[in-house]
């Protein structure tokens, strides 16, 4: 699918005022939004925001600098040229400005009837499929008074698009909403636009639907810059900005090319990072293979926590996807150690992702050839069981009904017959069960943790295990 640049802005200056009153409102706005991206401009109150929106709708004239929308220069243009360009786009606006003297239909009609060339049968087949995918075909003879705030929303949202605009432009269009129906409003936006290969631009102060965004901009004093407290945010649950305002250190942001080896598995560990733009791809580095796609990352997830918080050397090797930039947030360990400890929920959170992570890099070593879905299913199914130190974990010849495999410590396997005792040591990473499991044998020794730690282990089911091994 061809991706074009929908937003060019450059070197953009906006004023308002006169003379000795004439107040600089925008700064040097450099901006490209392309086709199926969902941008949200956030930044505190009388920062711009709606300023920027109102320009590039051409709502408000150019000054000084460039907008482009596909191609097209705003600053400069006359009246019957913004008028054509204006038709590429969709507007959704907080308080949902619909008539309510007309119907549902006829409110939807109204942004057809801008486009010219649609025959009556024509602007009704269209309408009634864009409320169904709003799901509210039962409401089109409705009125606008007769709906929740929540569908008359969703009806702003089939006008605004309707008409398959290259720009979905929304100021604050869940202002008037309770959660649940904001980020509903959000998601279906945020899908129909896909579908139609929109873009969105979207100003929006709630924090709810953050996660939703391709990026997010701040505006601050007239200035873009990156949103680096929401990214925080979004990627560890629980954060609050007294947590960033206590560290020293600022956090950096590194742009990477495409298929740049952002960190290297094997190499000692020393910072954390948050994905703010583009996609990467987490390897498995196996001795005599080729290297095995274990994950894939997109903006608001984070990498980098398996090193810092197991063993100090990277487990993965973490490379930018092909054909895509990425820009990420780097954390250095002394501040990522303060976001765990000044939040429980940060903290539970990217413990349990740690286990997740864990559990998939040593399946994808253990079983190189099974591939990353079926491992990524098998790991969300694992128990994790600690076992104190000497304790038994398995019983030689009693039935194997499970995987296990040692994430941390050391662990003893016994075998013993009539004639001798063998004893030899396992350690994390390494698995015992496999062999017996699939035709339900006895386990032919004995495991116990070793003599001065304790050990977590990580214990799949018979029937997980045989799943994922594609015995069943
Ligand atoms: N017509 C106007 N004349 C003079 N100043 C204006 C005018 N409209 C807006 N401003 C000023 O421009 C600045 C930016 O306003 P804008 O509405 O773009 O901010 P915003 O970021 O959208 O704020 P909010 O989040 O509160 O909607 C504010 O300081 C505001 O007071």
């Amino acid at each position: 699918m061809a991706t074009e640049t929908i937003v060019s802005i450059k070197n953009l200056n906006y004023f308002f005022g006169e003379g000795e009153l004439q107040k600089q409102i925008l700064f040097d706005i450099n901006l490209e939004i392309k086709t199926r991206e969902f941008v949200i401009l956030t930044g505190p109150s009388g920062s711009g925001k709606t300023t920027l929106l109102s320009l590039i709708g051409c709502l408000r004239a150019v000054q000084q600098g460039s907008i482009k929308i596909l191609g097209q220069e705003l600053n400069g243009a006359d009246k019957k040229q913004l008028v054509q360009i204006r038709r590429n786009f969709g507007y959704v606006t907080q308080s949902s400005n619909l008539l309510d003297f007309l119907t549902v239909r006829q409110n939807i009609q109204m942004s057809l009837e801008l486009q010219p060339n649609f025959s009556p049968k024509e602007a009704l087949v269209k309408i009634e499929a864009i409320l169904e995918a709003v799901g509210l075909k039962d409401k089109i003879n409705a009125y606008p008074n007769n709906l929740s705030g929540g569908q008359r929303q969703r009806v702003a949202i089939a006008s605004a698009l309707v008409t398959r605009p290259s720009l979905l432009l929304a100021d604050e269009p869940t202002a008037a909403l309770d959660k649940v129906a904001g980020r509903n409003v959000v998601a279906l936006m945020h899908r129909l636009a896909k579908e139609q290969n929109s873009a969105v631009l979207m100003v929006t102060h709630d924090h709810r639907i953050l996660d939703l965004a391709d990026r997010i901009i701040n505006v601050e004093d007239g200035k873009l810059g990156l949103a680096l407290n929401q990214e925080l945010s979004l990627a560890l649950p629980g954060f609050n900005e007294a947590s960033l305002a206590k560290t020293i250190t600022n956090p950096t942001v590194l742009t990477y090319k495409s298929e740049e080896v952002i960190i290297q598995q094997g190499e000692p560990a020393t910072k954390f990072y948050i994905l703010l733009e583009g996609e990467v791809d987490v390897f498995q580095e196996l001795p005599h293979q080729p290297p095995k796609l274990v994950n894939h990352m997109k903006r608001g997830d984070y990498f980098g926590e398996v090193g810092l918080l197991r063993g100090g050397k990277r487990t993965a090797t973490v490379r930018v996807a092909k054909d895509l930039e990425a820009k990420v947030m780097v954390i250095d360990e002394e501040m990522f150690q303060l976001f765990l400890s000044s939040s429980k929920l940060t903290n539970t959170d990217v413990v349990d992702n740690l286990y997740q992570r864990l559990i998939n890099n040593y399946l994808s070593q253990a079983l190189p050839h099974i591939d990353k879905s079926k491992i990524l299913a098998a790991a969300s199914q694992a128990k994790i069981i600690r076992y104190g130190a000497n304790s038994t974990i398995v019983q030689q010849d009693t039935p194997a009904d499970k995987f296990y495999m040692i994430l941390e410590g050391e662990a003893k396997v016994i075998v013993s017959n009539a004639s001798d005792i063998r004893s030899y040591q396992i350690t994390a990473g390494e698995y015992f069960g496999d062999a017996q499991l699939v035709d339900r044998q006895n386990f032919p020794f004995t495991v116990q943790a070793g003599a001065n730690n304790d050990i977590e282990v990580m214990v799949i089911e018979r029937e997980s295990f045989c799943r994922l091994i594609g015995v069943i």
